[in-house]
C-alpha cells in the first residue's frame, strides 16, 4: 500500500474565537501505487484541506498518513521541504512558476534545491520534455506561454523529482475546455507509466479521466466509484449522476 489515510480529523479553530469547524471528520482511504484517484465535493467539502494535509502543509488535528508506512504527519518542521522535494510532487491550479526564471530553471528549481547534479537534472529532462511537449518552450520565460504550456511545464516540474505520488489541486481550473482536455490526457498517460496520481477536483469531467473517484461530503468519504475498462465519457455520465443523487448538487 503506498499512502494508507486514517480517521483523519481537521478542526479549525481561530485563536480569537470559540467557533470551530469541522473541515474533515473521519476521513479514511488508501491508494496503491500506480493509481489514479480523483477526490471529488462540492465547494466547502474539505478537500483543499485533505489535500494540503496529504501534502504535509497542514497538520492534522487527530489521524495519520502513511506514505510507504512513514507517518508523514509527524515529520518535524525542519525535515519537511526536503521530504517534500523527495517524496511528492505538485500541480496546482494557478502554475506556480516563476517568473524571473526560464522555463527549464523553473523545471530544474526542485532538483537544484536538493542538491541533485547537473547531469541528472539534464538526463531526466531530456526524457520528460518530448512526453510533455514543451521541448520548443525550454529557453523561454513563463510570461511568454499559454496557460495550457505553462500547465505542461509545472507537470514537468512535478515529475522531475520522480516522486511517490502527484499531488494535483484542480489541475485544469485555470485552462479552457480545450486544453482541460489535453491536460487530463496528459495526466491519464503519465499514471499508464506508472505514476500515481491524487487529484482534487470539483469537475466530473476531470474526475472521469482517473481510475477511481472518491466523493467526499462535509468532511466524510461516503462513496467511490471505480471507471473499470470504461470511456471517460461513460464513466463521467455516472459520475455526474451520483453527484446530482448523492450529493444534490448539479455539477458543473
Ligand atoms: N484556515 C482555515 N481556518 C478556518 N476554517 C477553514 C480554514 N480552511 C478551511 N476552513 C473551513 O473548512 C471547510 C472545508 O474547507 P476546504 O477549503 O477544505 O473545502 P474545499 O472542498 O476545498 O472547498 P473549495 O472547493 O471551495 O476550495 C470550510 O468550511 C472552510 O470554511
Amino acid at each position: 500500500m503506498l499512502l494508507q489515510v486514517s480517521h483523519l480529523q481537521k478542526i479549525f479553530q481561530t485563536r480569537f474565537s470559540k467557533e470551530k469547524t469541522t473541515a474533515l471528520r473521519d476521513v479514511n482511504f488508501s491508494v496503491e501505487e500506480g493509481e489514479y484517484i480523483a477526490i471529488m465535493g462540492e465547494s466547502g467539502s474539505g478537500k483543499t484541506t485533505l489535500l494540503n494535509i496529504l501534502a504535509t502543509l497542514e497538520k492534522p488535528t487527530s489521524g495519520s498518513v502513511l506514505l510507504s508506512g512513514r507517518d508523514v504527519t509527524k515529520i518535524k518542521e525542519n525535515k519537511l521541504a526536503e521530504f517534500r522535494r523527495s517524496h511528492l510532487g505538485f500541480v496546482f491550479q494557478d502554475f506556480n512558476l516563476l517568473d524571473t526564471l526560464s522555463i527549464r530553471d523553473n523545471i530544474y528549481l526542485p532538483l537544484v534545491l536538493g542538491r541533485k547534479k547537473i547531469h541528472v537534472m539534464e538526463e531526466r529532462l531530456e526524457k520528460l520534455a518530448p512526453r510533455l511537449a514543451i521541448t520548443d518552450l525550454l529557453s523561454k520565460q513563463p510570461f511568454e506561454l499559454s496557460g495550457g504550456q505553462k500547465q505542461r511545464v509545472a507537470i514537468t516540474r512535478a515529475l522531475i523529482t520522480e516522486p511517490d505520488i502527484v499531488l494535483a489541486d484542480e489541475p485544469t481550473a485555470a485552462l479552457d475546455f480545450k486544453n482541460s482536455e489535453r491536460l487530463l490526457t496528459l495526466l491519464e498517460e503519465i499514471n499508464a507509466t506508472g505514476q500515481t496520481i491524487l487529484m482534487v477536483t470539483h469537475s466530473a469531467i476531470a474526475a472521469s479521466h482517473a481510475k477511481r473517484v472518491l466523493f467526499i461530503k462535509d468532511g466524510l468519504i461516503f462513496h467511490q466509484l471505480y471507471r473499470a475498462n470504461r470511456e471517460s465519457s461513460d464513466f463521467m455520465q455516472e459520475i455526474s449522476m451520483t453527484m446530482t443523487n448523492l450529493l444534490g448538487t448539479e455539477v458543473r
